[in-house]
């Protein structure tokens, strides 16, 4: 027992005593009692956010009211959306109190309901009120109470359940204890300071216009986040096994909907789940599933006839249309009545939340939570076609007021779904379903025919409600644009996402371009997802290290072919995670373009590429520091049987010439299937070439295409390369050199090669090579020689302007030359004294199909000849005149010629 006290302090056992005193019932919808709930000992502290919400070390709603009351504001509200805790919040702080465990700075605190203050209409003193509402405070210790305001603590619950306004302008405030005013002026003097000044208050609330009203601090409710449901679960289920079991499934079925944070909504599901495990019965796998086992379970409670349960459905459906578009929070009794719910009225506590006596007329109802009202809208639509004319109308009515009415409606619309309501209500009008049905499909098809990735999320929340892998099939059709970008995904729409990926037994694309944070939570949901995809696109997104660890398992033994995960800056440590996965999949490509790999990557892909089941034939890695020692390390990778790596892109990967020779002998020895390299951008040096090219003419190397473009090279190692190209073993075809100062040496020794009739190099990329004159000259007398075997030269940036560029329009109008396509973007600087030769070379060409002349100096003059040669010709099928000094007058000619872009 508690000590009581003297006759002029508070007795706290008396206060214990009424605070704990049960009042009201438990049920389903609106939750335990909260003395219950703190008597069993089965308070979890709700948390609270002050300012901006961040997870981590967020206060519990006490911890954050006992803080505000340590301050110099005397009023602290506590803010919270329908069944967020605040009652039992505030029921608490007073029975923390009254058991002297916390602010024992009060010495009197009085707790009060809006609610019940509702019921006061006469004028009354503040002494005359406390005494009405809490009996046992002695009479005498009054006078001290006003005497010693900054002793008392106020506790108000539910303001806004009140029906008056707080506004101060409205009433002529008291500061006279022993004045008798009526109760909202009592209310208003308190709470603006005329009125026992020094006194504290703790107010609650929804969030109401009234708060304007009030001064002092905030404290918002958030309600459970995870770990809260956690304790929750844990407490409500005494055998563990079952409350993991509860816990897991109502986080993956609904732990990301933000109503889950309501302790109220926790108390329903764990009370409907609760027999449920106990039996061993299936859980709901959805919301509407969730609220048809809720009202079926309801009903039966009351044991009607299927008509009588009709009947208390469809007043509940008009209740619900009636605060729907009204945007009332309440219903009168005359309103009930008006809607059919007279012959239920006994029952109404059972449905819905009850204010006031039943037998008054005053009593007011409202339903507990937004998500019944809108559930018994979606259900009364199916049951009554003279409610609503057509889901679209519907839908669009309600729009402004509900946020899960088509889901409800999808889900209902279901045979499977609907089945348990319809055995107690009889069956659902077959016409309104099919109209459901029909909105439904046009409008999910117009959706998913758009790039509006919102629609399509609704879309596939409105099959997972549905849970039909039929109806999956039908809406979503393969003209369906299902691989655009899905970055940035919430929860739910992963959970839908799934279900759709997994009824279509798997997707082409999973497009989650710029995810800003890929959660382990969001990738253990969409893993099977997948693991069913063919292509996954995380580029430019970030994932968190538990992601990564998803993703792995998701590619272990799935179907994924190919990944792209560049510019996620993914890092060695996660990279390490993903190899985990890449040992044993069907992944064939694999795009890391920057993602921060070192050296220490490459022992985890190596051995990822030499597993016996590795089909990985294309790997990005271009833009990561893996130096020559990681890229050793990877050649070793290319010795083993196993590796079927083809295509190996290794653009600026700070390779030197130092690594070369371990990749030559790499090459050549008779395991590797490298066909295409990429190694521009990396200080290779002549020396670096020089071992290339052993490789080259090794014949057991496979190198088909290889780009040096950027690699500081020098005529030096022409003499190499075009040893290489005319070796009887070297199977290139295809070699970029631009950006390196050849020279005219260099340069005039790769057209050797090109000469001898071994050579069977096509595309070749000379861009920006210190070419000279007499090069050109070369290089045309080379294509003309009728043993050339190019099909693409690229030249451009060489400074030798019409003069040179002769040499190559004589080569292409002459008959030995083959196909080409020919590149002479910005030739310093083409200009229209060429065009003759131009227009001719193309006239007289059996074979040129595409010319480059972009960025050159070619002017409004030449363009009636250029469009002219181009209508003729029948080969030519693209020349490109970008950035040339054309005025607009001529953009309508250039228009003309669709083979002209300009
Ligand atoms: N801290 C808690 N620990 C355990 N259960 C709780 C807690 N708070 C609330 N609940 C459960 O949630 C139900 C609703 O809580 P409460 O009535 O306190 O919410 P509220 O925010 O006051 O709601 P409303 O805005 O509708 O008045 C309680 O009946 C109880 O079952």
């Amino acid at each position: 027992m508690y000590a009581s006290s003297a006759i002029n302090t508070m007795d706290k056992d008396a206060v214990l005593i009424h605070i704990l005193k049960l009042k009201g019932v438990s049920t389903l919808l609106g939750g335990d009692l909260p003395v219950r709930v703190i008597n069993e000992n089965k308070y979890i502290s709700p948390l609270a956010a002050e300012g901006e919400v961040i997870e981590e070390n967020l206060p519990t709603v006490d911890q954050a009211i006992r803080t505000a009351l340590t301050g110099e504001n005397k009023i602290v509200t506590v803010i919270g959306p329908e069944g967020s805790g605040k009652t039992t919040a505030l029921e608490k702080l007073v029975v923390d109190w009254a058991k002297g465990e916390h602010l024992q700075n009060f010495e009197y605190v009085f707790h009060f309901r809006f609610q019940d203050l509702n019921a006061h209409e006469d004028v009354l003193s503040i002494a005359t009120l406390i005494q009405r509402c809490h009996h046992y405070f002695p009479p005498k210790a009054m006078p001290l109470v006003v005497q010693k305001p900054e002793d008392v603590l106020f506790v108000f619950d539910g303001l806004n359940d009140y029906k008056h306004s707080l506004d101060p302008a409205v009433y002529t405030l008291c500061s006279d204890p022993d004045q008798a005013v009526s109760v909202p002026c009592l209310l208003a003097s308190l709470l603006h300071g005329s009125l026992l000044n020094e006194a504290t208050f703790v107010v609650a609330t929804r969030p109401t216009a009234y708060l304007k009203f009030l001064s002092g601090s905030q404290v918002k409710v958030l309600g459970f986040l995870k770990s809260q449901r956690n304790s929750y679960v844990n407490s409500f289920f005494t055998d563990a096994p079952a409350a993991n079991k509860a816990l897991m499934h109502m986080e993956r079925t609904l732990g990301f909907y933000d109503f889950c944070t309501s302790p109220r909504f926790c108390w329903t599901v764990c009370s409907v789940y609760k027999p449920l495990t106990d039996s061993g019965g299936k859980l709901p796998e959805t919301l509407s599933q969730l609220f048809v086992d809720i009202l079926v379970h309801l009903i039966q409670m009351l044991s009607l006839s299927q008509a009588d349960s009709r009947e208390l459905v469809l007043a509940l459906g008009r209740m619900a249309s009636h605060c729907s578009t009204g945007q009332h929070l309440s219903c009168t009794k005359a309103q009930m009545y008006s809607f059919g719910f007279q012959p239920f009225l006994t029952s109404a506590d059972t449905f819905l939340r009850r204010e006031g006596e039943l037998e008054s007329d005053t009593c007011v109802f409202s339903f507990h939570s937004q998500l019944m009202q809108e559930f018994m809208l979606a259900l009364s639509f199916f049951l009554d076609k003279s409610i609503y004319t057509g889901a679209e109308k519907m839908l669009e009515k309600h729009k402004d007021s509900t946020k899960f009415l088509d889901l409800f409606l999808s889900g209902l619309s279901e045979p499977t779904q609907r089945r348990p309501l319809e055995n107690l209500l009889g069956e659902f009008n077959c016409d309104q379903i099919k109209d459901f049905k029909q909105w439904f499909k046009s409008s999910s098809e117009e959706a998913l025919q758009g790039y509006n990735t919102d629609s399509h999320y609704r879309c596939f929340h409105l099959l997972h409600q549905a849970q039909s892998e039929s109806l999956v099939k039908e809406i979503i059709i393969p003209s369906a644009r299902i691989g655009i970008s899905y970055g940035n995904l919430s929860l739910q729409d992963c959970v839908a996402w799934n279900y759709v990926v997994a009824c279509l037994g798997g997707t082409d694309w999973l497009n989650l371009y710029r995810t800003s944070n890929l959660t382990e939570e969001m990738a253990e949901i969409l893993a099977p997802a997948m693991s069913l995809s063919h292509k996954i696109v995380l580029t430019a997104s970030f994932l968190s290290t538990g992601a990564v660890s998803h993703l792995a398992s998701a590619l272990n033994r799935g179907l994924t072919r190919e990944l792209d995960l560049s510019h996620s800056h993914l890092g060695d440590e996660k990279f390490k995670i993903l190899c985990a996965g890449l040992r044993d999949c069907k992944l064939q490509k694999l795009h890391l373009v920057t993602c921060n790999l070192t050296e220490a990557s490459c022992e985890d892909l190596v051995s990822a590429l030499t597993s016996d089941t590795s089909q990985l034939c294309l790997l990005e890695m271009a833009f990561n520091e893996i130096g020559d020692q990681g890229f050793e390390k990877l050649c070793g990778a290319l010795h083993s049987p196993h590796c079927k790596l083809e295509k190996l892109q290794l653009d600026t990967c700070e390779l030197t010439e130092a690594s070369m020779e371990v990749f030559s002998a790499a090459l050549c020895s008779g395991q590797s299937q490298l066909k295409e390299v990429d190694m521009k951008r990396n200080i290779m040096d002549d020396s670096g070439v020089e071992a290339l090219c052993k490789a080259l003419q090794h014949p057991l190397c496979k190198l088909q295409s290889l780009n040096l473009s950027m690699c500081e090279l020098t005529g030096a190692c022409c003499s190499h390369l075009s040893g290489a190209l005319m070796s009887e073993y070297c199977s290139l075809s295809e070699l970029d050199l631009s950006v390196n100062e050849l020279g005219q040496e260099g340069a005039l020794l790769l057209c050797q090669a090109l000469r001898r009739p071994g050579c069977i190099l096509e595309k070749l990329g000379l861009t920006r090579c210190e070419l000279t004159l007499p090069v050109f000259e070369e290089l045309g007398s080379v294509l003309k020689s009728g043993t050339c075997q190019l099909k693409s030269l690229s030249v451009g940036l060489n400074k030798v302007g019409d003069q040179g560029v002769k040499h190559l329009w004589d080569a292409i109008a002459h008959p030995s030359c083959l196909p080409l396509h020919l590149n002479l973007v910005e030739m310093t600087r083409l200009t229209d004294a060429c065009l003759e030769d131009l227009c001719t070379a193309v006239r007289a060409s059996k074979t040129l199909k595409r010319l480059e002349l972009r960025n050159n100096s070619l002017t409004d003059a030449s363009v009636p000849a250029l469009v002219q040669v181009m209508q003729d010709s029948h080969r030519m099928q693209e020349m490109n005149l970008k950035y040339n000094d054309f005025s607009e007058d001529v953009f309508d000619m250039l228009d003309k010629c669709k083979k002209i872009t300009y």
